[in-house]
C-alpha cells in the first residue's frame, strides 16, 4: 500500500467510527484491506468484532506482538473535516482511525517481506469500553502463538509530528469506571420540607468527592476522580427523585485504586445517613495500569533516533488503556506518536495531522525488525 492510498484508509475508517463490540463496518472494511494484501504469509482469525492476522515468519522461533484498537467515541463530530464521520454521534476522537491504519500499513509491509520471526497483529475491538483485552486473554486464543511480547502506540495530540514519547515503568493509570445511582423522595417545588431531593444530594456528594483526593489519598501519590456526566430531574417545579452521576477514577498505583473505593464508600453510607437516601455504586470496566519493559523501551527509543525522528522521555499520564492487561501477561511497551493537534484527545474538534501515519509505520516496523 503507498502512503495515498493509507491515508485514503485513514479517511474511510474516520468516517464510520463505532462503539465497542459494535465494531461490525470496521471489521468488514478491515478485512476487505486485509484480503487484498500478498495473502501467501498470512492467517486470519476473527474474534467477535476483532481480528487477529499472523504473518508467517521465514524461519520463526519467537512471535511478536503489535496490538492496535478499533472503537470511537459517543461525540459528535465537530472539526467539518470532508471525511467527518458518517455515524451520527459518534467520532474517532481517540485517534484509533489512526491506529488502525498504521497497523494496516505495518501489515502490509510485513506481508510482501517477511521477517525470520512470526508477527502477530492484534485488531482490538472496545478499547473505550467495556475493555476488548480482558476478555481476548480470557478466551485463551492467544495462547496458540506463545507470544514473546507485545506492543502498542497510542496518538498525542500535544507533540509535533516526528515526535516520539515513551518511559520505562508506568506510562498509564489504573482505571475504573464509577456509575452512583440516588434514590430519594419526589415531590412539589414549592414543599422541598416533604421530599428527599437528589438534585441537592448528588450537586453536594460532586463536591465533597473531591475530598477524597485532598485529604485522603497522600500528596506524594496520584489519584483522579472525574464525573463527567450528571442526570437527574423532569421539570422545573418539580423536585427530583433520582439522580445518576456517570465517572471515572485514576490512579498510579492499583493499592491507591483500592483506597478511594473504600473511602467513597464510607462517603456513600455518610450521604445515605444525611440526606436519607439509598445510593448504589456500580465500577463498570476496570482498566489494568500500561506498566512498559525497560529494556524494550532502550531499544525503541534507539529505532527511533535511528530513523531520525525525535524521542522525548515521557511523563506518566492518567488516561487508561486496557492494552495494560496485555502487559500483565508479557512484556513489551506502549508509546506515545505525535499527532499535533490542537484540540486533544476526547474532544469533539480532535484533528490528527496525516503525517503521523508514515512515522507510525516506519517505527513500528523497524521496532520488529530490530527485535
Ligand atoms: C487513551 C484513553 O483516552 N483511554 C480512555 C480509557 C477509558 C477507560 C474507561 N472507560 C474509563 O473511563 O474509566 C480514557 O478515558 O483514559
Amino acid at each position: 500500500m503507498n502512503t495515498d492510498q493509507l491515508l485514503q484508509v485513514r479517511k474511510d475508517l474516520h468516517q464510520i467510527p463505532e462503539l465497542g463490540f459494535q465494531e461490525f463496518k470496521t471489521q468488514e472494511y478491515l478485512l476487505n484491506v486485509i484480503k487484498n494484501m500478498d495473502q501467501s504469509n498470512l492467517e486470519i482469525e476473527q474474534w467477535k468484532t476483532g481480528i487477529f492476522v499472523l504473518v508467517k515468519g521465514k524461519n520463526p522461533s519467537r512471535t511478536i506482538g503489535y496490538r492496535t484498537d478499533m472503537d470511537g467515541l459517543p461525540i459528535q463530530e465537530q472539526t467539518g473535516l470532508p471525511y467527518t464521520s458518517i455515524h451520527p454521534s459518534n467520532m474517532h476522537a481517540c485517534g484509533h482511525d489512526l491506529h488502525m491504519t498504521i497497523a494496516l500499513g505495518v501489515l502490509d509491509r510485513l506481508a510482501h517481506n517477511p521477517i525470520e520471526e512470526n508477527v502477530l497483529i492484534v485488531f482490538q475491538p472496545a478499547e473505550e469500553g467495556p475493555g476488548g483485552a480482558e476478555p481476548i486473554l480470557a478466551s485463551k486464543l492467544l495462547d496458540k502463538w506463545q507470544l514473546d511480547m507485545i506492543f502498542a502506540l497510542h496518538i498525542a495530540p500535544e507533540l509535533p509530528v516526528g515526535t516520539i514519547s515513551c518511559r520505562s515503568g508506568i506510562l498509564f493509570a489504573n482505571t475504573s469506571e464509577l456509575y452512583l445511582d440516588f434514590t430519594g423522595k419526589g415531590g412539589h417545588a414549592a414543599y422541598p420540607h416533604l421530599t428527599k431531593d437528589m438534585i441537592v444530594t448528588a450537586s453536594a456528594f460532586v463536591t465533597q468527592l473531591q475530598q477524597i483526593i485532598s485529604r485522603r489519598v497522600d500528596p506524594l501519590d496520584s489519584g483522579v476522580i472525574t464525573i463527567g456526566k450528571m442526570t437527574a430531574g423532569s421539570v422545573q417545579n418539580i423536585i427530583a427523585e433520582t439522580a445518576r452521576l456517570e465517572g471515572t477514577i485514576r490512579t498510579l498505583k492499583p493499592e491507591t485504586m483500592n483506597q478511594i473505593k473504600n473511602q467513597l464508600e464510607q462517603f456513600i453510607k455518610g450521604f445515605e445517613i444525611s440526606a436519607d437516601c439509598k445510593i448504589d455504586v456500580d465500577y463498570g470496566a476496570n482498566y489494568y495500569q500500561v506498566e512498559n519493559t525497560d529494556r524494550y523501551v532502550k531499544q525503541f527509543s534507539n529505532v527511533v533516533t535511528s530513523l531520525g525522528y525525535s524521542y522525548i522521555d515521557a511523563n506518566p499520564a492518567m488516561t487508561g488503556e486496557d492494552f495494560g492487561y496485555f502487559l500483565k501477561e508479557y512484556p513489551g511497551f506502549m508509546f506515545w506518536l505525535g499527532v499535533d493537534s490542537a484540540y486533544g484527545l476526547h474532544h469533539s474538534m480532535l484533528n490528527p495531522k496525516e503525517g503521523a501515519i508514515e512515522v507510525g509505520v516506519n517505527s513500528v516496523v523497524e521496532m520488529i525488525r530490530s527485535l
